[in-house]
């Protein structure tokens, strides 16, 4: 028979496991009720044992107190903004842009391309692969601590899925609500005479800055992740796509939508095929993004003033208030 902290270890492993396939593969291989059951018995073990409870626990996922305010978080690498296209023809001018300033002219020019989804962009670091920040983009260089938020969002792990996790990690990605959520979130408020939220967007924004992380657990919050930041202690793939699919094993959400494509006709496909899908999402999305996928090839073009030379956000012409 296994003592304490062998059934406590045991059982964190086995929910960390369940986890990584309902929310990074979703591909559940337990019941909801069986996933219940097994975080019910640690809780009490836990409960029997508090010596035993460490803040990487997937018991641990909601602070105690509401905070007095937001600390502020300079981050180490500016989170940049994004330049826009808003036709064919802008999005051939970026293309030819990058063409006419590589020295080397790669054919096809392999595009990765990604939904844009309308949510919060986040910064959140991993220190030997347990969570250990968050915070908002803010102003791309200055955003706020939202920790204790972040960690109550249910597909973001709280230690990443290696025996050989980096050093120091950054994942950025975006936060966003899905309209099911959001509609049940809307409903429940107009029962109980609260104010409801004018779109997805806004509701995401609304939980993550609540300074009570017990009412951001209740709200039905996705995280999907873009891009790494800082990496230490990792030799990251040399692709951009290749470093999402890294993410992915190591436990952090991406998103399914993402592809490569291979020349600017590829990726004017998939920008139609994005906007055909739009409808049935489940999720507001507000474009999409293309990105040179060679890392190599990003840090050649490098960044103007805000934003990267080497990818664009292709947004969607806007559209009148969606009646959802
Ligand atoms: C601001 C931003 C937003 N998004 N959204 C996606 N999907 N990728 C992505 N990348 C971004 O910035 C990188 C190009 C640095």
């Amino acid at each position: 028979i296994m003592d304490i902290n062998q059934q406590i270890k045991q059982l964190r492993d086995t929910l960390r496991y369940h986890e990584y396939q309902y929310h990074v593969l979703d591909d559940p291989k337990i019941p909801d009720a069986e996933y219940d059951r097994l975080f019910h018995q640690l809780k009490a073990l836990e409960q029997q044992h508090p010596e035993l409870i460490t803040a990487d626990s997937p018991t641990q996922r909601v602070g105690a107190k509401p905070l007095a305010g937001f600390a502020q978080i300079t981050h180490e690498l500016p989170m940049l903004s994004l330049d826009n296209a808003f036709s064919d023809e802008e999005f051939n001018a970026f293309v030819k842009r990058i063409q006419d300033r590589l020295i080397v002219l790669p054919q096809p020019l392999t595009f990765c391309c990604e939904p844009k989804l309308d949510g919060l962009a986040v910064s959140i670091f991993y220190v030997n692969g347990v969570l250990t920040q968050a915070a908002t983009r803010g102003d791309g260089t200055t955003g706020e601590d939202i920790t204790l938020n972040i960690r109550t969002i249910r597909n973001i792990p709280l230690q990443l899925l290696t025996d050989n996790p980096p050093a120091r990690l950054e994942v950025r990605g975006e936060v966003f609500m899905p309209h099911e959520g959001f509609n049940r979130l809307n409903e429940r408020a107009l029962e109980h005479g609260e104010k409801t939220f004018a779109n997805p967007r806004n509701a995401a924004a609304g939980s993550l800055r609540q300074l009570d992380p017990k009412i951001t657990s209740r709200r039905p919050l996705v995280f999907n992740a873009y891009s790494v930041g800082i990496a230490e202690g990792v030799e990251l793939p040399a692709t951009h796509y290749e470093r999402l699919q890294w993410l992915k094993s190591v436990g952090i959400p991406v998103n399914s939508e993402v592809q490569l494509c291979d020349g600017s006709e590829k990726v004017l496909e998939f920008y139609r095929s994005m906007q055909q899908k739009r409808p049935t999402l489940g999720y507001d999305i507000d474009g999409t993004v293309l990105k040179i996928n060679d890392i190599g090839l990003q840090r050649e073009l490098g960044f103007i003033s805000k934003a990267p030379r080497w990818a664009i956000a292709y947004k969607f012409p806007a559209q009148e208030e969606l009646t959802r």
